[in-house]
């Protein structure tokens, strides 16, 4: 239980877990039995899983053998970049080049960096306009010089940083014609916007239990049955043998839950969050007039309200708001100790000062209009402050 004064404004980080998960979680957790089991309490353990699977399948618009559970949303990306360009490497040497956006996270950005390393993947990261869309016609370019040497496109469904969300139907729309699979990481996009696996035309689709209510550790990677995906992990051949490793039976039957609920409450949910959003977009500006909005400010996550301060440290700003109970994030990473400025606000323009000055309050389902005032309240002190550490 988090202390009573926290106003946690994080949720893209991860979320606090709903009734639903951990009820369906602590009801598996003192039951033995490995899923690959033949006896009874194998099977019952099988059984929490198929039943998992298919609620997952039923809520994300795939079929059941299209679910491949994982340990959250890092595997689910490593396992479709590298599987997917391995299978099509092999079918064909060609096909080497590997087409993404610049604003991917660390977990598919990281991957093709190693893929380029190790494996010979020429990568190309694809531009994005100053709210954070990639240039479609980039991709289009990409795609026509050589089509036939692409095994495969990953573009994201809506960025963890500044909530942009990216046209995923037009990258489907210009990769399929020429048999090329696209991946989209719909990490963050679950549970904000509708996610229909089938009707996205996606060859694979990355999603995580904890942003959605669910426990950490537990993800999957819905793959179309008919695409070809190499292993990441060898074993035991669960999962259609894409993914070994004895399944975690309580942890897949709470991420089936929370996914149930948090798709079944899409609607409702992200016209909730939005109004709390512009609300918390409205107080930040009036107590400081200079913050700036970053991101698309319609086309984005309807909990996210990513912001810079010019003339702040991003790390400070958020301890004095942490000293004040209030939880945010400056959305990159720190590397060694020292605040790297956001490889996604380099891309989409900003100077390294600029990125360095930004935090993302990202809303969820616990989030009021009570952590909304607070952050009215707090702000305008907090900014000065920082301002004047870093004069
Ligand atoms: C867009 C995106 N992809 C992947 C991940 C990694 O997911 P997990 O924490 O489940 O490994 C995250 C989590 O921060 C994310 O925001």
């Amino acid at each position: 239980m988090n202390d009573s004064r926290t106003v946690y404004l994080d949720h893209a980080a991860t979320t606090p877990m709903t009734d639903v998960a951990v009820e369906a979680m602590t009801a598996h957790l003192r039951e033995v039995g490995n899923a690959s089991s033949l006896h009874a309490s194998g099977r019952r353990a099988r059984r929490v899983v198929e039943e998992s699977r298919e609620t997952v399948a039923q809520a994300l618009g795939c079929r059941p053998g299209e679910v491949v559970f994982t340990s959250g949303g890092t595997e689910a990306d490593n396992l479709a970049v590298k599987g997917l360009y391995w299978s099509r490497r092999d079918a064909d040497p060609r096909r080497t080049r590997i087409l993404a956006t610049a604003v991917e996270h660390h977990a598919v950005l990281d991957a093709l960096a190693w893929l380029e390393e190790h494996e010979g993947a020429e990568v190309e990261l694809l531009p994005v306009d100053d709210a954070g869309r990639l240039d479609l016609d980039a991709l289009r370019a990409a795609v026509e010089r050589d089509p036939a040497s692409v095994a495969l496109v990953t573009v994201m469904w809506a960025n963890n940083e500044v909530g942009t969300l990216q046209p995923v139907d037009d990258v489907v729309a210009l990769a399929r014609p020429h048999g090329i699979p696209v991946h989209s990481d719909a990490v963050q996009a679950l549970g904000a916007v509708p996610v229909d696996f089938a009707a996205s035309g996606l060859d694979a689709l990355s999603v995580t239990g904890h942003k959605v209510g669910g426990p950490v550790g537990v993800g999957a990677l819905l793959v179309r049955r008919e695409v070809d995906l190499t292993a990441l992990v060898h074993g035991g051949g669960q999962e259609r043998d894409v993914r070994s490793g004895t399944l975690d039976v309580p942890a897949i039957a709470g991420f089936a839950a929370a996914v149930e609920l948090a798709v079944k409450q899409q609607t409702e949910h992200a016209a909730r969050l939005a109004a709390l959003r512009d609300d918390l977009v409205t107080v930040v500006r009036r107590a400081v007039p200079d913050a700036v909005l970053n991101g698309d400010p319609g086309g984005r996550l309807p909990g996210n309200a990513h912001l810079s301060f010019p003339g702040c440290e991003g790390d400070s700003l958020l301890m004095l708001l942490d000293a004040r109970g209030i939880e945010c994030s400056t959305g990159s990473a720190c590397s060694a100790g020292v605040p790297q400025p956001s490889h996604v606000l380099l891309a989409m323009g900003r100077t390294s000062d600029e990125a360095r000055s930004s935090l993302r309050f990202s809303l969820g389902h616990t989030s009021t209009a009570a952590d909304v005032e607070a952050v009215g309240e707090a702000i305008a002190a907090c900014v000065e402050r920082a301002r004047a550490a870093h004069a």
